[in-house]
């Protein structure tokens, strides 16, 4: 459905010439939800501006379903546009207008007559959760009733396109979850396909299907987002996937280095569950066949959207011999196992 080819973008002023983007090259489908994932300055924005038409590559082609956007007439872009609803992290409302005439702003830049504003505008605010809040102005409004403002504005046009724009970065843990499952909701009901950048690792893992990792204005890596989270291959995809794990926190490295004093002679080990596997009472089993002792030092569950993950972090205490034998038999489960450390 968007097709990005040999996309370069340099940026050139006073200061010199920079390559934004350097060579990108990507197939989003109809009805993903597709996230781009970077630290800062990786070239999110600048692609998302290409992709809704706002500025055109230096080099290669954006293509939306089989037009080529910078090949268009400008007024063929406006009408392109009109498919492609965006959301911002700072909601970008109009603060003077209150929540239903925000919503109709767009219908009003389209010339659909008021009846039909009125009516489809109402729509989109039930929709989002947002009725009785019609006549409300935004500085009335919580970050994540604005944002969902923003949402019903964006898709005032039926668009088959949303762009998000870190939508959900300036949101306190728990609206970020409410405004992701109602993308979700949108995405599943309306069929629109959905575009999101971020740099947040969770937001992706929760309602994305695949996810393209930038660096210095390239996709350093792309995939199914539970196999990107199984196996982060670039440095760049680790740091993300352990940030979201929380496995590099302080916390937990003072927590192992106290059990490694604790218990000089175990193991710690992490296993990580996927889907089905959590169903098996794996520990149990390990435990009576290879006669090691263990304990749980931490456990915690994730969703995606293919599957849960689970991430159990052991200690095992036994001779040598056995735990040999227990890390063994966990590598004949479906789970993936990690040693964090031992006593040698
Ligand atoms: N109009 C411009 N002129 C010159 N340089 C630009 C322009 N727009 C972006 N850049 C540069 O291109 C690089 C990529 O910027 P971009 O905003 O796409 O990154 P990003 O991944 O979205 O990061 P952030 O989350 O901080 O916005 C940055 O180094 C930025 O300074």
């Amino acid at each position: 459905m968007i097709t990005l080819k040999g996309i370069k973008k340099t940026y050139e002023n006073k200061a010199g010439r920079f390559e934004a983007l350097k060579e990108v090259n990507l197939a989003i489908q109809k009805g993903e939800i597709f996230g781009f994932v970077g630290y800062s300055g990786a070239g999110k924005s600048t692609l998302l501006r290409l992709i809704n038409g706002l500025e055109h590559p230096t080099e290669g082609t954006v293509e939306l379903d089989d037009k080529v956007l910078s090949e268009l007439d400008k007024k063929a872009i406006r009408k392109e546009r009109q498919s492609i609803g965006m959301i911002f992290q700072h909601f970008n409302l109009l603060w003077s207008r209150t929540v239903l005439e925000n919503v109709m702003f767009p219908l009003e830049i389209a010339k659909v007559s008021k009846t039909e504003r009125n009516r489809k505008a109402n729509e989109l605010i039930q929709l989002v959760g947002l009725a009785g809040k019609e006549n409300s102005y935004p500085a009335q409004l919580s970050g994540g009733e604005k944002q969902r403002v923003g949402i019903a504005r964006a898709l005032a046009n039926d668009p088959k396109v949303l762009l998000s724009d870190e939508a959900t970065s300036a949101l306190d843990p728990q609206t970020t979850d409410e405004v992701l499952d109602l993308l979700e909701r949108i995405n599943r009901e309306l069929d629109v396909t959905i575009i999101l950048i971020t740099h947040e690792m969770e937001v992706v893992r929760k309602i994305c299907h695949r996810v393209a990792v930038m660096d210095s204005g390239v996709i350093v890596e792309a995939g199914s987002v539970l196999d990107v989270f199984r196996h982060p291959e670039h440095p760049v995809t680790r740091r993300f996937v352990k940030q979201d794990r929380e496995m590099d926190t302080k916390e937990t490295k003072e927590a192992l280095k106290e059990l490694q004093t604790l218990y000089p002679d175990g193991d710690i080990v992490q296993l990580l569950f996927q889907g089905g596997s959590v169903n098996v009472p794996i520990i149990t089993q390990v435990s009576r066949e290879t006669g090691v002792d263990i304990n749980i030092i931490q456990g915690s569950m994730q969703s995606t959207y293919e599957v849960p993950m689970g991430t159990l972090v052991i200690q095992l205490l036994g001779s040598r011999e056995k735990r040999q034998r227990a890390l063994e038999l966990f590598k004949t489960y479906p789970i993936e196992v990690e040693v964090l450390g031992h006593d040698e």
